[in-house]
């Protein structure tokens, strides 16, 4: 079973202004809602790909309500922990460009905490627990440290995609998977990465550092190279038009996960993942099974030489 978690779940308010009067009066021409957070986007990416997995973390409010029922629109099981604080709701803003206002998100309080930590316990041998996503500014720092040893010690394998302060403190526990995009991984090598060269040569350096089974380096519409072992394994997405990439890394981050969920060779399950990232970034909302399985034979796969 994979529970996939996500402390700061949003609804993700798309709003489409074609020229941005900045300090004036702005209509819109196109809004949308989705049901958003990183863990609850592989949820539904898993559910479009055919794996059931289960969305918990903390919802509230009228904004928990709405986000419960997408997930229960698309058969997702959803299991949070209620609080009192709605849930946030994150602005992306398109214009010319891409900008986004991610809200802080409700109050955690310590039952809260623990409530989760008594739900993960339910868990056991062979599930896996995904920690996507910021978390809310009223629980510790270290908090997916401290579930990723839970999860470990009850003999689940761990995924994690989120940002460097949040995914360190995890780093000492041993990890099945794990997606930082290129600039976080600048993050903790202290030197810009722009280039695939540039993350091969330091994505095995942090790999040779940690236990991590696999490390996918993301970067946008450069793809993604893989590190697993001793191998290096190259991801070139397909070209296509950017509609909205909000999304597009956690739905690689689905697509890897159901290539190991089905045994796939690292090479079709890193094709799929590819193909998860394009056909969200190359559409409105998430990735949909229909354009997973067009953009997936449009990917190219080689190894690297380190
Ligand atoms: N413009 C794009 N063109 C093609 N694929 C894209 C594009 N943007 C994202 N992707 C796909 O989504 C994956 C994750 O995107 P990325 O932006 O690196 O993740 P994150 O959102 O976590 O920063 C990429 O590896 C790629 O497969
Ligand atoms: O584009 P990504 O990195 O895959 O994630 C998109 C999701 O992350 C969010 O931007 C929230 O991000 P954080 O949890 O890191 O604040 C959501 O609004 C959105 O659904």
């Amino acid at each position: 079973m994979i529970l996939t978690v996500t402390l700061n779940p949003s609804v993700d308010y798309v709003v489409r202004v074609d020229k941005l009067n900045e300090g004036g009066l702005n209509r819109t021409n196109d809004t949308a809602f989705f049901a958003g957070g990183k863990g609850i986007n592989v949820s539904q990416v898993l559910k479009e790909l055919g794996i059931h997995s289960t969305a918990t973390g903390f919802t509230g409010g009228f904004s928990g309500h709405f986000i419960e029922q997408s997930l229960d629109d698309k058969e997702i099981t959803a299991d949070f922990i209620h609080v009192e604080e709605p849930s946030r709701i994150n602005i992306k803003l398109k214009t010319e460009q891409e900008t986004e206002i991610n809200a802080a998100g409700p109050a955690i309080s310590e039952t809260d905490v623990e409530a989760l930590f008594e739900l993960i316990g339910r868990y056991g041998e062979g599930d896996i627990l995904v920690l996507a996503g910021s978390i809310p500014e009223s629980v510790p720092k270290k908090l997916y440290g401290l579930l990723a040893k839970k999860a470990h010690d009850l003999g689940m394998k761990i995924v994690i995609d989120a940002e460097k302060s949040l995914l360190e403190p995890a780093l000492t526990t041993p990890l099945h998977f794990i997606k930082p995009n290129h600039k976080e991984l600048s993050g903790y090598v202290g030197e810009k990465i722009n280039t695939i060269e540039e993350a091969v040569k330091h994505g095995r350096q942090f790999y040779n550092h940690h236990d991590i089974e696999y490390l996918m380096i993301s970067m946008a519409e450069k793809g993604a190279i893989l590190i697993h072992r001793d191998e290096v394994y190259v991801a070139e997405p397909p070209a296509g038009n950017l509609v909205n990439s909000v999304g597009a890394g956690d739905s690689s981050v689905a697509g890897f996960l159901a290539g190991l969920e089905r045994d796939l060779t690292i090479n079709d399950a890193l094709a799929l993942s590819m193909a998860c990232g394009a056909s969200t970034a190359f559409s409105e909302g998430l990735a949909t099974i229909n354009d997973i399985q067009h953009y997936q034979p449009l990917v190219n796969i080689r190894r690297s030489e380190k």
